[in-house]
């Protein structure tokens, strides 16, 4: 990877800038709770995070119906075709993201002034995540982390999410910047794949979400621990050029 031709960076979202374990835990659970299903343990909130809304509800909702007790008790009518019973369940789950977007979530430390550094060192910024987009704007305004982004974009932006290359193809496209100029950053195996598949160096934190599995697993030519160590990098290498 040349970190001296990088010209743009692309940040992801949750896991990234914001820890919204919460959001989704509260958001989730009231969900489940008008379906008369049992709360989600975190544990398999933080497996599930990551490809987008659709994902994350169907996966809890497929493995909460599992469940013997709830199988059992008979509280759920489980005659329900399957897709319908999702559809209700996303429904329900956008309705209550909408008023917990951000309530139970914080920015992890070092964003805000990373953020700020790489802008102030020329580089462009923008966000894509595979979080909606009216979430993902809304989330970024409540953090005040709005303006460091000029393009935004969500999982609904474009016809695939990450791992798809497509999102990050069409964000260096908004950017001006090609693939290989321009650096993901990123929590997990989705940013790592996506960037690799795109052909953009990707740089991943040590802190978020990647499904349960060591971060390192994931591709990617940078780990960082801080979003502070991306902009002394490539603050770095851009001397050095
Ligand atoms: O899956 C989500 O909703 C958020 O995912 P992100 O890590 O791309 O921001
Ligand atoms: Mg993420």
């Amino acid at each position: 990877m040349r970190l001296s031709a990088i010209s743009a960076v692309i940040v992801d979202l949750d896991g990234t800038m914001v820890d919204t374990m919460g959001d989704f835990e509260v958001a989730l659970n009231h969900t489940l709770s008008d379906l008369g299903l049992p709360p989600v343990e975190r544990a398999l909130i933080e497996r599930t995070v990551g490809k987008g809304s659709e994902h994350l509800v169907r996966s809890v909702l497929t493995h909460q119906l599992a469940l013997p007790e709830v199988v059992s008790s008979g509280c759920v009518a489980l005659t329900w075709p399957q897709a319908q019973m999702v559809e209700l369940a996303l429904e329900r789950y956008q309705h209550h993201y909408s008023f917990t977007n951000g309530q139970y979530a914080d920015v992890y430390p070092g964003v805000a002034e990373g953020l700020q550094a790489l802008r102030a060192s020329g580089f462009p910024l923008a966000c894509l995540t595979n979080k909606p987009l009216s979430f993902a704007r809304a989330l970024l305004e409540i953090k005040g982390l709005n303006d460091h982004f000029a393009p935004v974009f969500g999982g609904d932006s474009f016809d695939r999410k990450k791992p798809d290359p497509l999102p990050l193809l069409k964000t260096c496209e908004a950017l001006g910047t090609a693939p290989a100029q321009t650096l993901m950053v990123g929590d997990s195996q989705n940013d790592g794949l996506a960037a690799r598949a795109a052909g953009c160096p990707v740089a991943l934190v040590t802190y978020g979400y990647n499904h349960g599995d060591p971060i390192a697993q994931a591709p990617h030519d940078l780990l960082v621990d801080s979003l502070v160590d991306i902009a002394v990098v490539l603050q770095g290498h851009a001397k050095a050029a």
